[in-house]
């Protein structure tokens, strides 16, 4: 299974030890073709290369197109995040978005505005409970991923 991790670059690093725990915890259900998300040698400035905002477009953009799942980290508000998530639902992936109501923040309406309960789910939850609330979306997908090979 190829998994599209969604985190916060130029709109703040302050979760990225979140991203880590949930991208090592992705790494068990496939093949996460967006770990540099979660490194904490990446700063708010972004990856460094040659013409690096058109090649990391169009790169990430090829990414989503591959992807079987989507998962987005949204506490920490993100332009870039916000405009994967409207390319994953205009090219009908299943998107599970992960918010923390401790940090605070209400998150935007056109995220969990967007929760059908199907392709496109928003979940809230507590720092500790990443692990879990991982295990539960993936197990039931991995089931419907069997029902739908047989
Ligand atoms: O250097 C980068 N590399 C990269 O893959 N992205 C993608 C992946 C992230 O999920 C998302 C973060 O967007 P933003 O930088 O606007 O917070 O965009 C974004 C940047 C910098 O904008």
């Amino acid at each position: 299974m190829k998994i599209y991790f969604c985190g916060s670059i130029r709109g703040g690093r302050v979760d990225v030890h979140i991203y880590r725990r949930i991208v090592k915890q992705l790494q068990s259900y496939g093949c996460v073709l967006t770990e540099h998300v979660s490194s904490s040698g990446l700063s708010d400035k972004g990856e460094d290369a040659a013409d690096a905002d058109k090649f990391i477009h169009d790169r990430d953009v090829d990414w989503l197109l591959q992807s079987d799942v989507v998962v987005a980290e949204v506490t920490q508000p993100s332009l870039g995040v916000g405009y994967e998530l409207g390319r994953a639902v205009d090219m009908k992936k299943k998107v599970l978005c992960l918010f923390r109501p401790a940090s605070g923040r209400t998150l935007s309406a056109m995220i969990r505005g967007a929760n059908d309960n199907n392709l496109f789910m928003v979940r809230d939850y507590a720092e500790d409970q990443a692990e879990k609330v991982l295990e539960q979306f993936f197990s039931q997908l991995i089931g419907t991923f069997g029902a739908q090979s047989q």
